[in-house]
């Protein structure tokens, strides 16, 4: 698969604080990379960097294609303030600013749009609503459009499914598959069942970063990493397991 964007050898971090050392990660067309790791990790200083917004202390970010439309980001948290007045077709249309400048006007175009893509993604009606009065799944839908709205070539998406229930979540990942078939997605998520069934790759990021090369995470990689652990068990009585990592390895 051609390369979109190479990270080589990046140290980064706040002011005296090193985060990430010797970080290597290619992204390529069609990838879907997920980003595992303890809490304080550096998952979202690296998202961050990817992002252009924290500069690396040192190392090199390799572009393999212009950066134009380069990314779209749903980022941590997208519950937004109820007070905050701005409507849906506002939250969609800003997805286009990076694009187009901030000292800009939206088009007929544009606005066309985004009726088109709340159409798809059903969320048409709301288009008038203040952002602030939608549910945490209509909300993470509406900044799911909001991210694509601009076709970008990366998807980056930072625990996307935190406020969202089992139902939609499902439905959330399934139009991820389908945009995957489109655009790279990089995903930050501590739920390694949502991992092992949608991701093709691992990231895992504790300071450094070990890339694996198919879904299945291993016993050893918990370990080695010391990753959270968050299993499903699908035994008689559905329940999740929440253990640590010494006894998980054990078991
Ligand atoms: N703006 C900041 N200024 C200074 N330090 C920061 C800043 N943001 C994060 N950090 C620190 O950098 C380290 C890595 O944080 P980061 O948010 O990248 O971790 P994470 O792996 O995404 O964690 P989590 O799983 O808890 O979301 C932490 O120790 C954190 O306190």
């Amino acid at each position: 698969m051609k390369e979109i964007l190479e990270l080589k050898d990046i140290s980064a971090g706040y002011e005296q604080t090193t985060v990430l050392q010797g970080v290597n990660l290619t992204i390529r067309e069609n990838d879907f990379v997920g980003i595992i790791g303890p809490n304080g990790g550096g998952k979202t200083t690296l998202l961050k960097v990817i992002l252009g917004l924290i500069k690396p202390f040192s190392g090199k970010i390799i572009y393999h294609t212009s950066k134009q439309s380069l990314f779209g980001y749903l980022p941590q948290n997208s519950k937004f303030d109820a007070r905050f007045p701005i409507s849906v077709k506002e939250v969609v249309l800003s997805g286009l600013m990076s694009e187009k400048g901030i000292f800009h006007s939206y088009t007929k175009a544009d606005r066309g749009k985004v009726d088109e893509i709340l159409e798809k993604y059903g969320m048409l009606r709301y288009k008038n609503r203040p952002i602030g009065e939608l549910s945490g799944g209509q909300m993470q839908r509406v900044f799911l459009c909001r991210a694509i709205i601009s076709s970008p070539k990366i998807l980056i998406l930072d625990e996307p499914s935190t406020y969202v229930d089992s139902n939609f979540e499902i439905e959330f990942y399934s139009l991820l598959k389908e945009l995957n078939e489109k655009m790279s997605i990089v995903m930050v998520s501590h739920d390694l069942g949502t991992i092992c069934s949608y991701v093709k790759t691992i990231a895992c990021v504790n300071g450094g970063l070990h890339y694996h090369e198919s879904n299945l995470i291993t016993p050893e990689q918990l370990k080695l990493y010391n990753c959270p652990i968050e299993l499903i068990s699908h035994g008689t009585v559905p329940h999740r397991v929440l253990l640590d990592h010494d006894k998980a390895i054990e078991n």
